[in-house]
Formats: C-alpha cells, structure tokens, sequence
C-alpha cells in the first residue's frame, strides 16, 4: 500500500520558476500521467519526486512519510529514463542483479529475482545477452525490470518510449499497463503523447508553465475539459468564439444550455459531438472519407470552420448547405 503526496512543490532555474507550487495526491496502485507540452516541468517534477533535484520549496511524502531530504538512492522509488542506460560491459542479468548486489541480497535470491522480472517482461531466458544485441523495446523492458527488480514503493518513468516508433510504443505501453497493474505498483508516468496518456492513464495531471491545469480521468480530460489550454491541447477540438446576451440560453449550434456567460465567450466542441442536418447555419466545404467515418469541414455562417465526424454513409457533399448542431459543449469566459 503506497501513496505518494505531493505538497506545493516549488522549482525554479535561473531566477524562473518552472514548477510553481504543486499539489497532488497519488493513490496507492494509481497510474498518473503526467502531460504537457515542452518545457512544462514535468520532467522536473518527477525529478523531485525520485530525489535527483532538491525541490526550493513543498514536500515530497510516501506512505506519509517525508522524502523531501532523502537522497534518491534510499527513497522507496524506481526511476526508469527515456534513454535507459543500461551498462553495456555487462549482460542483461548483470545489469539487473547490479542494485541487488548493493543491497547485499545473496547469490541465489539475485538469481530467482532476476529470472523473476525477466518473466514479467516477457524477456524469460535472456539474463545471458549482451545489451548491445538487444533492440530498443528489449532495451527499455531490461530498463523496467531492472526497476522492477528492486521492489520499489513508487515507479517513474519518464518518457520511456519516447525513442520506439508507434507501432512499438503502442505495444510496450499496453505490456507496461498489465505489468503495473499485476503488480498494484504506484506509478507516475511522464509523457508529452496525449495518446499514450488517454491509453494508460487512470488519472491525467495536465501541466502548463509549471502549474496544475487540470488533474481528472482520461474521459473527463477529454470531455470536460476545465480550461481553454486542456480543450485545446488534447484531441482535435472546435473553437467556436461567440458573444451572450444578457440571461441567453441558446446559440444556433444548440438548443439549451444552463449557466451561460454574458458577454464574450468560446465554444469548444469535438468533432463526434457535432451532427449536420437539412437546413441553413453553415456549408460543407470538403468531405474527406476515412472508411469508418467521414470527416466534413464545414464553414460557419459568420463563423469559423469546423470538422464534425459523420456516419460513413452520410449524404453530404462540398457545397451542401447544412445545420451543424452540438450535442456536448464546454463554454469557456472571453
Ligand atoms: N537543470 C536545469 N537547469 C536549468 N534549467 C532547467 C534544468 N532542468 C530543467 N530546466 C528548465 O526547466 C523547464 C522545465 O523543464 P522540464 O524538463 O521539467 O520540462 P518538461 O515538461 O519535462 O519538458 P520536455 O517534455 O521537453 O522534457 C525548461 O524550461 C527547462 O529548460
């Protein structure tokens, strides 16, 4: 059972404060993602976390416990890196036993330790390669159990997959998911793939310049998204800026919607949220046919264009004069 607790953590380089006072709660077993564009600190963060940067200000708590001044090699963490720096003198058991050997295991518990993460990656039998005839999803999976190997309170990884095409990525990230939850293993997760984070996480922490936007489920991320940068930066999104009169309760793309906002504001609508009718509010400006679905871009009357997903078999051409409408919206102030 452990939890980790982040409380107002605070960061600065260079007279710039780059992680700027965060808080956050992992529960014991959760898989939290932590996602945003370059330079949001997130790397800086689980930095913190596994000790490797001294925080200027907050603290760092597992199980309750403070971390804040513990150094990385005795906090309860594994910390496994994009580039996996792997020691490329030894063979794949080697690497793994090295931590179980400073820790004074015997010989014989390394061995049964070793074949047991070798298992768990799905790497059985190959304790005796060199590193260097491994590809680079083996590479990373001897990263993880090498980790995994020392039983850690909390898993970081940052970036694992960064360096693996698609295809391998996909297939890595969906082997991580059934290893952690196996093993109930706490785990903080950084990653700048919105995708990789819709598909692991059970929590999204979305950062922007150093700070919380928003830390909710991957379906509320993408569904009820709490500000403009988290509608935006997740998923395609249609924009729709608008103005409210007074106690509006309308719009031309939906029927009804409580608690709208005078004056100035955007919409902000997926493109499965929106269905084209017979009737007049905007013109289809091109179909594209993606098999499954067909995707039209659709000029607004006094607005701009937005895509909106059709059934495949739906009847619209460039050129048709439709009624867009929204069936789920988020409605941002100015
Ligand atoms: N050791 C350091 N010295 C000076 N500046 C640093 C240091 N580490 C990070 N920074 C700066 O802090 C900011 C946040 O960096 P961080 O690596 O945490 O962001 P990130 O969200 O993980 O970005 P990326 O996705 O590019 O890895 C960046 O502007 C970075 O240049």
């Amino acid at each position: 059972m452990s939890s980790l607790t982040l409380q107002g953590l605070r960061k600065g380089f260079g007279g710039q404060d780059v992680v700027k006072s965060v808080s956050l709660e992992v529960a014991d077993g959760e898989l939290v993602c932590l996602l945003g564009p370059s330079g949001s600190g997130k790397s800086t963060i689980l930095r913190m976390i596994g000790g490797f940067e001294a925080p200027d200000g907050g603290a760092v708590l597992i199980d309750g416990a403070d971390m804040t001044r513990v150094p990385p090699e005795k906090r309860p963490t594994g910390m496994v890196f994009q580039s996996h720096a792997l020691w490329s003198h030894m063979d794949v058991a080697g690497n793994i036993a090295f931590g179980l050997r400073l820790r004074g295991m015997t010989r014989a518990d390394i061995a049964q330790k070793v074949d047991e993460v070798l298992v768990l990656v799905g790497l059985e039998g190959y304790g005796k390669r060199r590193v260097w005839q491994l590809s680079g999803g083996q590479q990373q999976r001897v990263a993880l159990a090498r980790s995994l190997a020392l039983e850690p309170k909390i898993l970081l990884l940052d970036e694992p997959f960064a360096s693996l095409d698609q295809h391998l990525r996909e297939r890595l990230r969906e082997e991580l998911r059934d290893i952690q939850q196996r093993l109930g293993i706490t785990t903080v997760f950084v990653t700048h793939g919105q995708d990789e984070a819709l598909a692991l996480a059970d929590r999204i922490v979305v950062l922007k310049d150093g700070a919380i936007e928003q830390a909710d489920t991957p379906a509320r991320i993408y569904r009820q998204p709490a500000t403009r940068f988290v509608a935006g930066f997740i998923g395609t999104m249609n924009f729709v800026p608008t103005h409210f009169a007074a106690n509006a309760s309308t719009h031309p793309l939906f029927q009804h919607c409580a608690e709208l906002p005078d004056g100035p504001a955007m919409l902000a609508i997926r493109p499965e949220a929106m269905q084209l009718h017979p009737g007049a509010g905007g013109r289809v400006h091109r179909v594209t046919d993606f098999g499954t679905h067909l995707l039209a871009e659709v000029g607004l009357d006094d607005g701009p264009r937005v895509k909106v997903i059709c059934p495949p078999d739906a009847p619209w051409q460039a050129g048709d004069v439709v009624r867009p409408a929204a069936a789920e919206i988020a409605v941002f102030h100015g």
